[in-house]
């Protein structure tokens, strides 16, 4: 294991067992729908590759790059769109990809901002929550995880850009950002 890592919460099996039964839940409330996921970068990409592949519906795909945290473990409270949508979601049925929900503030920032592109149903799907430290108030639709208010990194979530590549879900260890 990683040496900077203190637990692992969950492992690549559980994660897979996970994003089946979303996407099952995905597919069958999207039939003959126009599914567009928007995932949310950099953190939700790993996530939102795998979870595409288990829906089993005609959808399209968009990003949109926002960051708020930079190289901190706490939230800066701006968030800031690095890169937009490439396209009009007007009409469309964006289903909000992410990889954690923490204060809320990105997601209460993105609900504001994509709900005045006038989409025709908007939705939110997020592989892990931590509800202690929510700020915004935020509607879940689609959830894969609880998880306890622990600073996260692996499976697409960093701390400083690194361990994104890990393909569990961890604790990172205290002494590894207290001493920054
Ligand atoms: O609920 P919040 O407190 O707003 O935190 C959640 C957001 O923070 C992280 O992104 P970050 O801003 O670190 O950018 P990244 O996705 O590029 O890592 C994470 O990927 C979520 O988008
Ligand atoms: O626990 C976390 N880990 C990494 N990035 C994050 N962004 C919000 N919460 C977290
Ligand atoms: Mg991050």
């Amino acid at each position: 294991m990683e040496k900077n890592i203190r637990e692992i919460l969950f492992t690549e099996e559980q994660i897979e067992k996970k994003l089946e039964e979303l996407g099952a839940k995905i597919t069958a409330d999207y039939q003959g729908k126009n599914l567009l996921l928007i995932g949310v970068l950099k953190g939700a990409n790993v996530f939102m590759s795998d979870l595409m592949r288990k829906i089993q519906i005609p959808l399209s795909i968009d990003f949109i790059a926002v960051s708020s945290y930079g190289l901190s473990t706490e939230s800066s409270g701006v968030v800031k769109i690095i890169k937009d949508l490439d396209h009009s979601i007007e009409g469309k049925d964006v289903l909000i990809v992410e990889d954690i929900i923490d204060t809320g503030l990105t997601l209460d920032y993105l609900y504001h901002n994509l709900l005045s592109r006038k989409p025709g149903s908007f939705k939110i799907c997020t592989l892990l929550d931590k509800p202690e430290r929510r700020k915004a108030d935020i509607k879940v639709d689609y959830k894969g995880f609880d998880i306890p208010d622990e600073f996260i990194v692996g499976y697409g979530i960093d701390y400083a850009e690194q361990y994104r590549n890990l393909p569990y879900i961890a604790i990172l260890k205290k002494e590894v950002y207290e001493k920054q």
